[in-house]
């Protein structure tokens, strides 16, 4: 897995970047010579950089704050967070289709929007599904969707098309009409649209919305493929299954902030700080709950045929053997530990959908 520079700024922490840098003083456009420090090299260790970038819409409307995104090469960058927190105005402002308020951005280790024409052919995005012709076949409308792109030379287009059919598993369908292809077939086409020439950043905007389940299987699953043929992949979504089934990398938006970013690894490190329960499965529920009381457990209730207590930093076994002593009948006992879904909540105050 790649490493993130300042993984210590796993919570809400990437301020420092911001207040060290140019904020404020780039507001896009007015400066015409860049600070120093947007000057990098193609060969940043990220693929994508952000500081200070804000979006304030006409009427006062903040949808993106100050965010510092880094985004290593190499990872598949799950971009989490509840509807209207800014995800796809952020993904609009990084590859120009939204001009930011505030903010400076960097690409593939060049500094945007300046880089535009030399970083974005070597970007794919998926950012509004491209609209598809319904009689064409998948691979009729990949060479319309080509031959539309004027940076791409039509000699060599066959090949192209051939390629990023092969890349998403359609090359058998290649010939089949659009309107015949699944959910799945339909949003992997998409993808193959998005993979017309060799790229090494993907960026897809919650690319399994809408999808059935096995749709929503089939794009996972490419995600990953594509990731481990090298290409960095940014994706975003409201789902925290989803990011943790796909992606090495999460950033957690809210309310158009960054709360936190990292390696997926922090995060389920950071859940071990949430409480441990106990459970204890039993008829005599009164009797456990004496000994969870006893044993100076916080949080005892009982309910339906289970004592439920925090335990703390106590061993499961002491516990056992007390309920034991005590004449209680054990039917079970298990130790729940925090999931990665009580982290996001605590960190953005919201649940989140948890099933793809
Ligand atoms: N063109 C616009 N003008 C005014 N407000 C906007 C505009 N586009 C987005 N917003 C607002 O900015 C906020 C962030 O929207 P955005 O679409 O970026 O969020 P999101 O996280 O991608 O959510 P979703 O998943 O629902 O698309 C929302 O409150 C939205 O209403």
């Amino acid at each position: 897995m790649s490493e993130m520079p300042g993984d210590t700024r796993l919570l809400a922490g990437s301020r420092e970047g911001r207040d060290a840098g140019p904020r404020g003083a780039a507001g896009l456009g007015e400066s015409p010579v860049p600070p120093a420090r947007e000057r990098t090299t193609e060969g940043a260790p990220e693929a994508i950089v952000t500081r200070g970038l804000t979006k304030r819409f006409r009427g006062g409307q903040v949808a993106v704050d100050g965010l510092d995104l880094a985004v290593p090469r190499g990872s598949v960058f799950g971009f989490l967070g509840p509807n209207g927190s800014g995800k796809t105005t952020t993904i609009r402002m990084l590859l120009g289709l939204v001009t930011p308020t505030e903010g400076t951005w960097e690409m593939l280790g060049r500094p945007m929007p300046g880089a535009i024409p030399a970083v974005l052919p070597r970007v794919g995005a998926l950012v509004e599904g491209p609209a598809f012709y319904p009689y064409l076949s998948g691979e009729a409308n990949l060479r319309r969707y080509d031959a539309a792109d004027p940076a791409a030379d039509p000699r060599t287009a066959s090949r192209r098309i051939g390629l990023a059919l092969e890349r998403v598993g359609l090359t058998a369908a290649a010939r089949k009409r659009y309107r015949a292809y699944s959910l799945g077939m339909r949003q992997r086409l998409a993808i193959a649209a998005a993979l017309l020439g060799p790229r090494e950043l993907l960026v897809l905007d919650e690319p399994t919305n809408g999808l059935d389940p096995q749709g929503t299987r089939e794009v996972r699953a490419l995600v990953k493929e594509i990731a481990a043929d090298g290409t960095t992949v940014f994706v975003s979504s409201h789902l925290l299954a989803e990011v943790e089934q796909m992606c090495t990398h999460v950033g957690v938006m809210r309310t158009g902030r960054l709360v936190a970013q990292g390696p997926i690894e922090e995060f389920r490190r950071l859940s071990t700080g949430e409480a441990v329960m106990i459970r204890v499965e039993t008829p005599d529920t009164d009797v456990a709950a004496a000994v969870l009381t006893g044993l100076g457990l916080a949080g005892v209730r009982t309910g339906d045929g289970e004592a439920v207590a925090e335990l703390g930093a106590l061993a499961p076994e002491r516990v056992t053997a007390e309920l034991v002593t005590a004449g209680a009948a054990v039917r079970g006992l298990a130790v729940q530990r925090p999931s990665l879904e009580d982290v996001f909540v605590r960190l953005t105050g919201e649940g989140f959908d948890v099933d793809g």
